[in-house]
């Protein structure tokens, strides 16, 4: 049963925060839906967006400035949180860029995080028919984009389920997780030590054991005063993957810009009409 937490009316169309008990977490999960104004009236394509390190769901919907462009082009937006919250795991809560608000799109698998951490699971199977079955939303038109850990969610979860998320697209990946420190702390930790385990949740990685998963392009927005960029983001790995698996790439890098939602809202615009093109085809 999906639980409604609030509702505001936005381009003429409806701006919405639920909640629902997982069975995926075992935990009671929140996430958000913008209905654009012409699904009044008939069921419309779903571009699931999933935030960054200490996001919530509500974060794209306050900062992205999508709602304009999607009540324009008629797609759905649906934004989960970015982990299980209220687990009672010690020390869940006590790092920015691990546990709580950190889910990594993934299911762990080492205890103590297996039990409620399957934000993998969660988002791919249990929130995408929760969204079907209770919102006009078109099953077979479904596209994904994100932000950062977001961002690696979004490309890993595309390249995984190449059936399900027709489009893909990100603003300021994580793209060699199985290389930086924000993958390495959140990946022993959930996955644990075998670092072969890691790979099938690296998107680099599995970009490279693919042949032109999707021919109708990938966008990347990257900024170049990131401060992240030659750390934790690594797109060159991304690019030379693409470059190997035959995939058609348009990596931007835009100069001046940060990690933040000044640049993702700079180009949100793009992104929306990118995934529309493809999904209302
Ligand atoms: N450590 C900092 C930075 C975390 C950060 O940059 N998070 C990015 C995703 S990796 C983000 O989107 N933050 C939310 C925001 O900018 O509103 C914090 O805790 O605020």
């Amino acid at each position: 049963m999906v639980e409604l937490i609030s509702q505001h009316v936005c381009f003429d169309g409806v701006q919405g925060f639920y909640k629902q008990q997982s069975k995926e977490t075992g935990l009671p999960m929140t996430f958000s839906v913008y209905q654009p104004p012409q699904a009044k009236h008939k069921k419309v394509p779903v571009l699931f967006y999933l935030a960054g390190l200490t996001c919530t769901e509500e974060t794209f919907m306050i900062k992205g400035g999508a709602q304009r462009y999607a009540a324009e082009h008629g797609i759905m937006l649906v934004s989960p949180d970015t982990s299980p919250r209220r687990t009672g795991i010690k020390g869940a809560s006590d790092s920015w860029d691990f546990g709580h608000g950190a889910g990594f799109y993934i299911d762990a698998t080492q205890a103590p995080w297996s039990d409620h951490f399957r934000m993998y699971s969660y988002v791919v199977h249990e929130l995408r028919n929760t969204i079907i079955n209770n919102f006009p939303a078109l099953a077979d038109r479904i596209g994904v984009f994100g932000h950062s850990m977001g961002g690696h969610g979004a490309l890993t979860l595309a390249l995984k389920n190449p059936d399900i998320y027709k489009s893909v697209s990100a603003f300021a990946p994580i793209t060699a997780p199985s290389q930086c420190p924000w993958g390495e702390k959140a990946f022993s930790n959930y996955l644990g030590s075998d670092q072969n385990s890691w790979l099938d949740h690296d998107a680099s990685a599995l970009m490279r054991a693919r042949k032109t998963p999707f021919p109708q392009g990938i966008l990347i927005d990257q900024g170049l005063d990131d401060q992240y960029l030659d750390t934790e983001l690594l797109p060159h790995h991304f690019e030379s993957a693409c470059w190997a698996a035959e995939q058609p790439l348009t990596l931007r890098r835009h100069r001046g810009y940060d990690h933040n939602y000044y640049f993702i809202s700079t180009f949100m615009q793009d992104h929306i009409a990118f995934h529309s093109e493809i999904l209302h085809k």
